[in-house]
């Protein structure tokens, strides 16, 4: 995996704007600026509507942007990237329900590995998300939080430089989802990668991230870039029980509020 890269951060986002329709279309995003460095954690929060997960399929290369540039390793993001990968909200979308968990992991590195290369990527990918031994279930079979699992072992099986996440948490019960944090903070540990995070749950954000980026409300700039001075690892009792961790977590609450009270009404045009 490649942790350092000669031309300066790994993801770089500078003036970002994206609008959806013409020309006079208002944009959602207006000028968004920032960096990601090797082996962070960056959580992206901002009031409902701020654009967040524009910004997430921007950076992917999903959408295309209105203005500014995105670069990874040095180069600009036209196209999804080779070396990131994506998970999403909603996992019952996301794994082919036709395919094992096993062929679902498998299938983004068919045309990158061997096939015994596979097999143990895959092997270990499930292992490390706890679903060691479940590669022939179908995702029927499996629970929401497993499936979500899935999911994001598909991501770690691709090796990605960077794991883009997009509210990945959103749809599952508060108890598996404590549990997918503290999978996702281990994963980070084991394999350092890269993660950058969208979240509207500003308790997940502080909780996880080295940085939090707080959006204002559309048309969307980035208010404030915090860094997570909280130590690790972190742990769901100890970390949340510290001032610190307060402190931070009131800070990007008052942000957000002051966001939402002097965002005007959310803009949009047809797609
Ligand atoms: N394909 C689209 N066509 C037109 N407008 C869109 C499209 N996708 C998003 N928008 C609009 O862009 C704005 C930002 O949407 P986006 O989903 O990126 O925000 P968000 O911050 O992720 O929202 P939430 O927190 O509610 O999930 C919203 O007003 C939304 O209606």
């Amino acid at each position: 995996m490649t942790l350092t890269t000669d031309h300066g951060p790994l993801l770089r986002v500078s003036h970002l704007s994206k609008r959806y329709g013409g020309a006079d279309a208002a944009p959602v995003l207006a000028d968004v600026s920032f960096e990601v460095s090797p082996a962070e954690f960056v959580c992206v929060v901002g009031p409902s509507g701020s654009g967040k997960t524009t910004l997430l399929r921007c950076v992917a290369g999903l959408l295309a942007a209105s203005g500014g540039t995105i670069e990874f390793e040095g180069e600009p993001v036209v196209e999804p990237p080779a070396r990131m990968a994506v998970v999403f909200q909603d996992y019952s979308r996301s794994l082919l329900p036709w395919m094992t968990v096993g062929r679902n992991v498998d299938l983004p590195l068919r045309t990158k590995s061997t096939r015994a290369e596979r097999e143990v990527r895959c092997a270990e990918a499930l292992e490390s998300v706890g679903l060691g031994g479940k590669a022939k279930l179908y995702p029927w079979q499996m629970s929401g939080g497993m499936q979500q699992r899935a999911a994001i072992a598909r991501g770690l099986a691709y090796r990605p430089d960077v794991l883009l996440m997009d509210e990945p948490f959103a749809a599952v019960d508060a108890q598996t989802r404590i549990e997918l944090e503290d999978l996702v903070l281990q994963l980070r540990r084991e394999y350092d990668t890269t993660i950058l995070f969208v979240t509207h749950d500003i308790d997940e954000a502080v909780y996880l991230a080295d940085r939090v980026i707080v959006l204002s409300g559309a048309p969307t700039s980035v208010r404030e870039d915090i860094v997570v001075d909280l130590p690790h690892p972190r742990d769901q009792v100890d970390t949340k029980s510290l001032p610190r961790y307060a402190e931070l977590r009131t800070r990007v609450f008052t942000l957000i509020q002051e966001a939402k009270a002097q965002a005007p009404s959310t803009v949009s045009g047809p797609s």
